[in-house]
């Protein structure tokens, strides 16, 4: 099997390590042929060495070239990764990528190609790295019926605010470190936004259940109003904050339904854990993802979501599922469907206003007799019941008080804060967080 690599930064510089080294591996993985690499700069030092004429800056000749069985995408960004995709299809080449911006955004256009096609467009590697998690849901936890995905599925955020946990410190002066230390980019937002794990998690609810997602559909928050504060409140509360991506089945399953007209929920934000939760102790630049399911229970994967040799792990993966494939002797045309994804339709998704949840609010207010009474009324009024509400300290003149709330919609919830904001007492909201 013959491959050609468009892109030779990190993550396909892992993956040509991992091809030119086939030792002690997989027997099949000997038989795959790095054959050509796309760059941008033939002069840039690199640590692979690929010889002379493979490598070239010309990836439209990769993707025509009639003696290339696969093309594998790690360059990044949406142009030209997307077109050189869909002309990879084109000449009836399989694909395999990282590219979890393009697959989120292009996913339709790219998979609808690819089916007409008969192609294979894999993705391991665009969603939490090294971890095995998109071969598992299209194929061992197939057989069951996905009731919820929840994970932690953004490296840079999950270091921030583990850093942010562990030193008491403030979000701009970390994210700073992480910068300087090579975790975050030096543009953050797309992890710090959230941005980044809604695309991941738009993918992994597409696989779970089973129709596409309209990334614009899917809520997210970032990492950027988390305080120092909150977290030490979440802590003294019984709690860890993590940015989780939640993809979960709302309501019960409708046997008498098509479970793909089933309502979703997809959102990310941060979010107050119980640290007696699985996901509370994944820590620093690692990645968990928590699958619940009819009949399997809950099964959780575990393991570095990003890096080099992680990321290549997973690419190769691909490389070796389609050598089996092409080995076995599955013809174009027909694909075998625990490899490819043939969704029609889209998944239909709740507004966030009609998602039930807990929440955590920190507020600041007069320290006055009633003040709680009035909280606690304004929230009845408006069905929101309360959990816990304490007087925590003191932040200048006013009194911190802490909220944690039973479940209740969103658009109770809000509705109640935005009565609580007018109030003369209450002199600001300062923090509004969801609780699992
Ligand atoms: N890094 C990671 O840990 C992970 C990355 N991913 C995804 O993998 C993909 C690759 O990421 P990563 O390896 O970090 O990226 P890098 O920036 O390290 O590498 C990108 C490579 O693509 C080449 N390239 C980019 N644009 C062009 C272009 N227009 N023409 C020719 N060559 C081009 C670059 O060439 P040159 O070297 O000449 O500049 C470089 O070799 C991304 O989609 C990313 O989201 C997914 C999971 C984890
Ligand atoms: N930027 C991502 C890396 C790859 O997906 C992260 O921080 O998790
Ligand atoms: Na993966």
């Amino acid at each position: 099997m013959r491959v050609g690599l468009l892109g030779l930064g990190t993550v396909g510089s892992g993956t040509a390590k991992i091809l030119l080294d086939p030792a002690h591996r997989h027997p099949l993985v000997g038989q795959i042929e790095l054959a050509r690499v796309g760059v941008r700069s033939l002069y840039k030092p690199r640590s692979v060495a690929i010889e002379g004429d493979r490598l070239t800056t010309d990836l439209e000749s990769i993707v025509s070239d009639p003696t290339i069985d696969v093309v594998v995408e790690v360059m990044g960004g949406l142009e030209p990764a997307r077109s050189l995709i869909l002309k990879a299809i084109a000449h009836s080449k399989h694909v395999v990528t990282a590219n979890k911006a393009v697959i989120a955004r292009y996913g339709d256009e790219i998979f609808t190609a690819a089916n007409e096609a008969g192609i294979y467009v894999m993705l391991e590697a665009a969603v939490a790295g090294g971890i095995p998690v998109i071969q598992p849901l299209k194929q061992a936890l197939g057989v069951n019926r996905i009731r919820a995905v929840t994970g932690i599925i953004n490296g840079t955020t999950n270091y921030i605010l583990t850093r942010m946990q562990r030193e008491k410190g403030d979000f701009e002066a970390i994210l700073a470190d992480a910068q300087r230390l090579g975790y975050a980019e030096a543009d953050p937002s797309a992890d710090v936004d959230g941005l980044d794990a809604a695309d991941k998690i738009a993918i992994l609810a597409s696989l779970a259940f089973g129709g596409r997602i309209k990334l614009s559909e899917v809520y997210s928050e970032g990492i950027r109003q988390v305080t120092a504060a909150d977290i030490a409140y979440a802590e003294r509360l019984g709690f860890v904050i993590k940015l989780l991506a939640i993809a979960r089945r709302d309501g019960e399953f409708d046997e008498t339904s098509d479970q793909a007209l089933d309502q979703l929920q997809l959102r990310v934000h941060p979010t107050l854990v119980p640290v007696s939760h699985p996901l509370a102790s994944v820590n620093d630049v690692y990645n968990a993802i928590l699958i619940e399911g009819d009949p399997v229970g809950q099964v959780m994967f575990f393991g570095p979501g990003a890096g080099e040799g992680p990321t290549a792990s997973a690419v190769v993966s691909d490389l070796l599922n389609l050598a089996a494939n092409l080995r076995a002797g599955t013809t174009p045309k027909a694909t075998n469907p625990l490899l490819a994804c043939s969704h029609q339709h889209y998944c239909k998704v709740s507004p966030m206003a009609d998602i039930v949840s807990r929440f955590y609010v920190r507020l600041l207010a007069e320290d006055a007799p009633g003040v709680i009474g009035k909280l606690g009324t304004c929230f009845g009024r408006h069905r929101v019941s309360l959990e816990s509400i304490v007087q925590i300290g003191q932040h200048e003149t006013r009194a911190e008080i802490v909220i944690v709330s039973h479940e209740v919609t969103e658009a109770n919830f809000q509705t109640a804060l935005d009565e609580l904001r007018d109030y003369a007492e209450i002199h600001s909201v300062a923090s509004v967080l969801r609780v699992l």
